[in-house]
């Protein structure tokens, strides 16, 4: 593509001969720089990407676009610079140029929240797809065009600006008519989502995570904020925008002022306009009516189990509404889902108690959680749980010990990723303050047990009949961080060769 076209809508004077450059495609790191590749300088958390200019013209950049003037940069030959007001944002617009516009031409829906972002979008598209869609999804688990799975490595949920557009590009020439976009604080506050063109924005609900990153919760929730402000503008398609509110959430008033555009709000204490009544669990089901706008029912028997998943149905079944899915058609989704790997997913190999395995790892999404265990054991609630460290928000660790310790018989703490700043023991320790704060005691009501796999096998060593074990904190995720060292994990298949081991030894 050539430079002048790149720019476009940028505000960026290109001269006419500097216009006719061709560029190859976009960097924002120097070591992946490829000849013909404008590079983006980006000022880091860790370091400065304007401080690797001349890496990246060593390695074949022709354009470099920064913050800083061009006279505080060093010598790099002939390269053209031009100076911006905010680099990630325009990442984000070339980005989009570059591959044409995707957004512009499909519906895009973001969703944000703290909890049941993943399972919101996989809802949504699920039931899209029932109604005879074509989806594209971008979440925590993996890029899903269509049905074609891509893979986007470890740890990541939203991905950088340049492949955001590039994985919206590939739905369009698929096919896809909705693009379902899990938006996180981090993507929307780094502008890695800022030309994704929603017409939908929804939030789950906000509670305490990532105070590491966004330092309090106001800045948190305003980061979310960032999808309403993205959803008020207009992208020229023809299509009415919605936002969709989660009436029981504490900030519903805060976000419900951000969205300029109609909103729509569920819920199942406050009143809403998708309002879920008469909620029951009957055998592994979950029953439900959801009264809509206009006066309208839908009785809903869901497998997705779990108040959690009601709140995450309202949501999903909202933006059916909206887009006039028939009524059966949402109905028969709910009997039959998708089944998201790591969300409740029940390990069934034959042992006489239930074992599930879950990717709750804040407070709120814990408690859902062992609500849902404490509501089908018929015995004990065992929990294996813990807290990434590295990156992660430490501040939530007590908090987490003490919803453990309130909500299960016995709580074995262990790691989950943890790196050589700060040793597994010391997390741990943390998360233990929380149970001993609410009453818990070492080896009565919790105990320690740092490694992962054998925190495991004591869950499954000490379940008796009628038991539940939940699994919490790794979900789906496929490699488990031990001191900084990444090594392939599978919560799943771990779990039940320890069910196998225990249930030959019991022979
Ligand atoms: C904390 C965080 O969000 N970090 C993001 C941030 O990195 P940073 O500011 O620390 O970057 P940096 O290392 O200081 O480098 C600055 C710039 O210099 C460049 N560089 C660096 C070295 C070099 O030799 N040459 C060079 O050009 C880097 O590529 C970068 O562009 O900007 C980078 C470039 O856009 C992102 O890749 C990086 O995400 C990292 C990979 C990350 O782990 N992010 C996580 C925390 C994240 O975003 N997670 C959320 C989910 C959270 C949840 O669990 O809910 C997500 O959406 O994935
Ligand atoms: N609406 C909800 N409210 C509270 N907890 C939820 C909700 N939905 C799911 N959960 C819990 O949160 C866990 C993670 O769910 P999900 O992956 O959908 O959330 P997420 O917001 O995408 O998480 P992440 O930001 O870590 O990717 C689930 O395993 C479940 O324990």
């Amino acid at each position: 593509m050539k430079l002048k076209q790149l720019f476009s809508d940028c505000d960026i004077k290109v001269s006419e001969e500097a216009g006719i450059l061709d560029i190859t495609g976009i960097a924002f790191d120097s070591r992946s720089v490829k000849p013909g590749n404008i590079f983006v300088a980006l000022a880091g958390n860790i370091v400065d990407g304007h401080d690797f200019i001349s890496d990246a013209v060593k390695n074949g950049t022709s354009v470099v676009v920064g913050e800083r003037p061009a006279v505080s940069m060093p010598a790099f030959g002939a390269t053209a610079y031009y100076q911006v007001p905010n680099s990630r944002q325009l990442l984000s617009k070339i980005a989009a140029n570059f591959y044409g516009n995707p957004a512009k031409k499909l519906t895009v829906i973001g969703v944000t929240g703290t909890d049941g972002k993943t399972s919101t979008c996989n809802m949504i598209s699920g039931l899209l797809r029932k109604a005879g869609f074509k989806t594209g999804l971008l979440t925590t688990i993996n890029v899903d065009i269509d049905h074609t799975v891509v893979d986007t490595g470890v740890h990541v949920t939203t991905p950088d600006a340049v492949s955001v557009q590039s994985y919206l590009a590939q739905m369009v020439a698929a096919g896809v008519q909705y693009a379902i976009i899990e938006a996180t604080s981090h993507g929307l506050s780094q502008y890695r989502v800022n030309d994704c063109e929603f017409d939908i924005g929804m939030i789950t609900n906000v509670t305490h995570e990532h105070f590491d990153y966004h330092k309090d919760f106001n800045s948190y929730r305003e980061a979310k904020s960032l999808l309403f402000r993205l959803l008020n503008r207009e992208s020229g398609k023809d299509f009415q925008k919605y936002a969709i509110l989660n009436a029981d959430d504490p900030s519903y008033d805060f976000f419900k002022d951000q969205a300029c555009v109609v909103s729509y709000s569920y819920g199942i204490k406050n009143s809403a306009d998708f309002f879920a009544s008469n909620i029951v669990c009957v055998d592994d089901h979950y029953l439900f009516t959801v009264n809509m706008p206009g006066g309208k029912k839908i009785e809903i028997k869901s497998k997705l189990m779990g108040i959690h998943n009601v709140y995450n149905a309202l949501a999903a079944i909202a933006v059916t509404y909206l887009q006039n899915i028939p009524t059966q058609s949402i109905k028969d989704y709910f009997l039959n889902p998708d089944i998201l790997p790591g969300r409740f997913e029940e390990i069934v190999s034959g042992q006489p108690f239930r074992v599930f395995v879950d990717y709750a790892h804040t407070e709120n999404a814990l408690q859902n959680v062992l609500d849902l265990a404490n509501q089908i054991k018929k015995g004990r609630l065992i929990l294996v749980f813990g807290l990434s460290g590295g990156l992660r928000d430490k501040s939530k660790r007590p908090g987490l010990g003490r919803i453990a310790e309130l909500n299960s018989d016995l709580a074995i703490i262990t790691a989950v990723d943890w790196y050589p700043s700060e040793p597994v023991t010391e997390i741990i320790d943390q998360i233990a303050e929380g149970c001993i704060a609410a009453g818990g005691e070492e080896k009565r009501t919790f105990v320690k047990i740092p490694d992962r796999e054998q925190a495991i096998a004591y869950a499954i060593q000490t379940a008796k009949s009628g038991d539940v074990v939940v699994i919490a904190g790794k979900g789906h995720e496929t490699s488990l961080s031990i001191n900084g060292v990444e090594y392939p994990w599978n919560e799943v298949e771990v779990t039940k060769s320890k069910i196998r081991k225990f249930a030959q030894n019991d022979q």
